[in-house]
């Protein structure tokens, strides 16, 4: 049992700087295999920064970052550690993939080349079994009819679920998610949410920071909820939105929940 429990993802006093801007100031947190963890906050709060942090999009400050026994440390610290990063990042990269706010396919493949790039590219895996596994990820998410579509025939709903097609053919161990629905028109977001939905069902750990409260509340089994760097709040849906104990948070969601 203690096995199960060591945690995915571990963040020990990670801090990130812009300049002079202290963007994180001191994150802890552990994250498990099949939790679901929204990470919600005014905007600013530094959510995306933290996100990107952990798949090296954005370089450490301080702290340090493990995800399965693979660690990325600050470069305040020691400067080498950029380097060591570097080559961290890469064997990190393949077991967290990442859902941008816009997609970020490429226009000039197909759905299903999109699917299949990185695994043949980076994993170099076999073509005709890869196909085969993209035609099931793309059924999986409901994108199978529009194989042959270039991204721009898509709406952004349907662009946002071959971008998960995308990420699922890489079998990542973890996907983050930064604020997936957020650049979508309202009547395409159900239809990622319950691609998410179904992903929580299935045990895929997931990262979301996202602004859709209803997904917190209802996928979700632990909420974080940032301010000023700091992750201030840190429980279930149900503690975090019903009994937040801090007043910074009671005072957001009276506003955004209208409470
Ligand atoms: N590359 C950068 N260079 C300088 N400052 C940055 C950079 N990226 C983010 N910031 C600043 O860091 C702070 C946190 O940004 P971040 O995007 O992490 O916040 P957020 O909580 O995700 O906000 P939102 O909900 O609006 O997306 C903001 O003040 C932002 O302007």
């Amino acid at each position: 049992m203690a096995e199960s429990r060591k945690p995915v993802i571990s963040v020990h006093d990670l801090a990130k700087n812009y300049g002079e801007l202290k963007v994180l100031r001191k994150i802890d947190m552990d994250i498990y295999k099949g939790e679901v963890v929204s990470v919600i906050g005014p905007s600013g709060s530094g959510k995306s920064t933290f996100l990107r942090c952990l798949n090296y999009l954005e370089e450490l400050t301080s702290g340090e970052i493990d995800i399965g026994g693979v660690s990325l440390k600050g470069i305040d610290e020691d400067k080498h550690n950029k380097k060591l990063n570097e080559k961290a990042a890469k064997v990190i990269r393949k077991n967290v993939g990442m859902v941008f706010q816009q997609f970020n396919l490429w226009p000039h493949k197909t759905v299903l080349e999109n699917v299949m790039e990185c695994p043949v590219q980076v994993k170099k895996a076999n073509k005709e079994e890869t196909k085969k596994k993209a035609m099931e990820l793309l059924a999986r998410v409901g994108m199978d009819g529009k194989a042959d579509a270039y991204p721009t025939q898509l709406s952004g709903g349907q662009q946002q679920r071959v971008a998960i097609a995308r990420t699922l053919a890489m079998e990542p161990e973890v996907i983050l998610f930064d604020e997936p629905t957020s650049a979508l028109d309202p009547e395409f977001v159900g239809e990622v949410l319950d691609v998410m939905k179904d992903l929580a069902k299935a045990g895929m750990t997931m990262i979301v920071v996202t602004h859709e409260m209803g997904f917190a509340a209802e996928v979700a089994n632990r909420v974080c909820f940032m301010d000023g760097g700091y992750v201030i709040e840190d429980g279930t849906p149900e503690e975090v939105f019903k009994h937040p104990k801090s007043d910074r948070a009671k005072q957001f969601f009276s506003k955004i929940l209208n409470v």
